[in-house]
């Protein structure tokens, strides 16, 4: 049986005054939650990860990075590689969000090779993936999500996906108030681990697949309840505490 994993992107937000109180909210609320059933992981902005890493020493939640270099060092200029992530004490990098994609244009090919660099450091890349509005109303969901994660495949191999985390984010649903129906995302779910079992079944069984895209307290009993949704990674509600630790008490529940 696969765990879950609740995944936290509190994206450009927060100070060191505001991420402490956060973190120090977490780790009440999420005190008794049982460690063994459920993954739990924070993704601060870069330059708070060193206080968040110190914050949460001797707890069970993980702490991941939003984004990371496609080279691990060198004259680029702004750019943060999975070497420094892994220094640090990082676990998990979320690679190719939509945000990502569609303000910094970062391409398929960009993608695959930052998911290369995060996994050659011994990190878990978390594999964004999603269509748009109007890609969903002209019915070509299934197949843009397929063509996404097989981008990746054809570079890093199916073996690499076994350890990386999938999460499907329709970009109509982000930051929007506006979730895919439970039904909607399990058949987006649904068709990742069959593209996945085509090429290797245990791989496909294996993979934490998650779903994002305005998950509340509220919603995510009902998304959690699909067979092949195996957590959440949450934007919005991931600044509250108390709205978190629902989040990932339903996904342990
Ligand atoms: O990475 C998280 C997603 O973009 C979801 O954001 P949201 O929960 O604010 O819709």
């Amino acid at each position: 049986m696969r765990r879950s994993l609740v995944v936290g992107n509190w994206k450009m937000h927060g100070s060191a005054a505001s991420i402490d109180t956060l973190v120090t909210g977490l780790q009440q609320q999420l005190a008794n939650l049982p460690a063994d059933q459920t993954d739990i992981a924070v993704c601060p902005p870069f330059v708070f990860i060193p206080q968040v890493i110190s914050q949460l020493e001797g707890s069970a939640i993980a702490c991941g990075a939003q984004n990371v270099s496609d080279q691990q060092e060198g004259a680029y200029t702004g750019e943060i590689s999975a070497t420094m992530l892994a220094e640090l004490g990082c676990q998990y990098v979320i690679v190719g969000h939509s945000e990502r994609r569609t303000l910094m244009a970062e391409s398929d090919a960009d993608i695959a090779a930052k998911f290369t660099a995060v996994q050659s450091q011994g990190l878990t890349p978390i594999l964004c993936v999603g269509e748009s509005l109007a890609q969903r109303e002209a019915g070509e969901t299934l197949s843009w999500i397929e063509q996404q994660i097989k981008a990746v495949i054809a570079v890093a191999g199916i073996e690499a996906m076994a350890a990386s985390v999938i999460a499907y984010e329709p970009i109509w649903a982000i930051g929007t108030g506006k979730t895919a129906s439970p039904e909607q995302a399990q058949e987006v779910h649904a068709h990742i681990r069959q593209v996945l079992a085509n090429e290797s079944q245990a791989v496909a069984g294996a993979l934490q697949l998650l779903y994002g895209g305005s998950v509340k307290a509220d919603n995510a009993a009902e998304l959690f309840g699909k067979q092949d949704i195996d957590g959440a990674l949450v934007g919005g509600a991931a600044l509250k505490a108390a709205d978190f630790a629902a989040i990932c008490m339903a996904a342990t529940a």
